[in-house]
């Protein structure tokens, strides 16, 4: 069999050989669009952050006392969500360790998700565990000298006094996502580790908080928020210029050349930019907008796909939204759902209530009161599910009148999956009655 230009010969072949039946075929045949998909998500750790170069120098220069064996000072870091404030912590964290290597100095930097390890029990044992493993090879069996549960505190502090001891060295201990640990567990452990150092003579640790929620320190005890805000760093949303130079060098990488719509990077950016200046945003509309245009076997990524991206992303988190609603917020908008499908594109509260009170009783839930009707539809428009405004009716005073931003039909589907939702229930709503009334 003689070599066809596009290989097709030789799939076929490969297809009889294997015994598959080609479902795979339209994409093995096509041009690639991604020549390193990888580099667009969000584990993917840069070696170059455009326009974080002074974020990055007051780090080192704060950490850089580890490099003598000095303590360095504790930083707080805040900054909106994707405005690379972990990236930028993990870049000099490695160039931190690495340096030290080289210098034959010990320094771990330990890096914690507190969204995860959010007790003092679990935040103690996972440095430990950190460091007790920091040598071994993947293949290696985890060492464990402290369990996840079980021990009292004490022990548990004692141990990790023991270890870090043994090591000796500086530690830097990042809190990721801080306030999380503080609003769950209260500030117990901060407390503790800034005292930390006076009961260590080998050891030294520093601590990095970084946090995305200002407001968290309003938890912290004075002396707590001062000795860890020794330092802190402000990290701004990036403008949509930035983004687009951030988004080019993630795209030479990860598009094979020429499939990138000239238009495409600009307009990542300014969605991205009109939310708050988020780069993870940023990257996510360019991957998703590969991946669309790699699944219509499109030869190219066009804005077109950039939109639709955009709209996917909106109502996959409009879904996770509206799956985590409570009963009663799922029942109001249900209500709206019947007064959509009446051919109303618009509604006001006192329509959604009088659909709601038939709505609740056939779910079998208390009926609210017209003002918590009220409270649920306003939470509903903060959440983004609906958009609604306030209108003026003359002498009938103010109403607020509400409708859906996109279709229904993600809303529609999750509702459906709630147990509580099963149809034989919402038969027992009488749609008709409605139509009449709302005609
Ligand atoms: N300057 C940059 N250059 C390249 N990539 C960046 C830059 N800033 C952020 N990113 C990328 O954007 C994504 C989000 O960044 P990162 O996780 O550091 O944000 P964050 O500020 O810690 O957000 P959060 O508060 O939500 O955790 C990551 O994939 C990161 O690699």
């Amino acid at each position: 069999m003689t070599n066809s230009p596009d290989g097709t010969k030789e799939m076929v072949q490969a297809e009889k050989k294997s015994g598959s039946s080609g479902l795979f075929n339209k994409y093995l045949k096509n041009r690639g669009i991604f020549k390193n998909r990888e580099v667009l998500r969000h584990s993917f750790r840069p070696n170059n952050l455009p326009h974080r170069t002074p974020q990055i120098d007051s780090i080192a220069a704060i950490l850089a006392p580890s490099i003598r064996n000095e303590t360095p000072s504790n930083i707080l870091i805040y900054g909106k969500t994707g405005t690379g404030k972990t990236a930028c912590v993990k870049y000099v964290g490695a160039e931190l360790e690495n340096a030290c290597l080289e210098m034959g100095k010990r320094c771990n930097v330990i890096h914690l998700n507190c969204e995860l390890i959010d007790t003092q029990y679990r935040v103690l044992a996972q440095i430990a565990n950190e460091i007790e493993n920091l040598d071994s090879k993947p293949s290696d069996k985890p060492r464990t000298s402290i369990p996840m549960t079980g021990w009292p505190t004490d022990q548990v502090y004692a141990e990790l006094r023991n270890l870090l001891e043994s090591l000796g060295g500086v530690n830097v201990i990042v809190l990721d996502e801080i306030d999380k640990l503080v609003k769950k567990s209260g500030d117990e452990i901060l407390y503790n580790l800034t005292r930390f150092n006076g009961e260590l003579k080998n050891a030294k640790i520093s601590m990095i908080g970084i946090s995305n929620d200002l407001r968290f320190t309003n938890f912290l005890d004075p002396r707590v928020l001062s000795s860890l805000s020794e330092e802190e760093l402000v990290f701004p949303p990036y403008n949509a210029p930035q983004l687009c130079d951030i988004l080019q060098e993630r795209a030479d990488v990860a598009f094979e050349e020429g499939v990138l719509d000239l238009g495409c990077i600009p307009l990542c950016a300014a969605l991205a930019a009109q939310e708050h200046g988020d780069a993870r945003r940023a990257l996510d509309l360019l991957r998703i907008s590969g991946e669309l245009a790699e699944r219509e076997n499109a030869p190219k990524v066009s804005e077109v796909h950039v939109k639709s991206a955009q709209q996917k992303i909106e109502t996959d988190s409009l879904i996770v939204c509206v799956s985590s609603l409570p009963t009663q917020s799922k029942a109001v908008l249900y209500a709206m759902l019947i007064l959509s499908d009446l051919n109303r594109p618009v509604f006001t509260t006192g329509e959604v209530a009088q659909v709601y009170r038939d709505v609740a009783q056939a779910l079998d839930v208390d009926v609210l009161t017209h003002r918590r009707i009220t409270d649920l539809i306003s939470e509903l428009t903060m959440l983004g599910v609906i958009n609604s405004r306030v209108v003026s009716r003359g002498r009938y005073g103010r109403t607020k009148e509400m409708w859906f931003g996109t279709g229904t039909s993600g809303i529609r589907e999750t509702l459906s999956k709630d147990e509580r939702f099963e149809e034989e229930r919402l038969h027992q709503i009488d749609i008709g009655r409605f139509r009449t009334l709302f005609r």
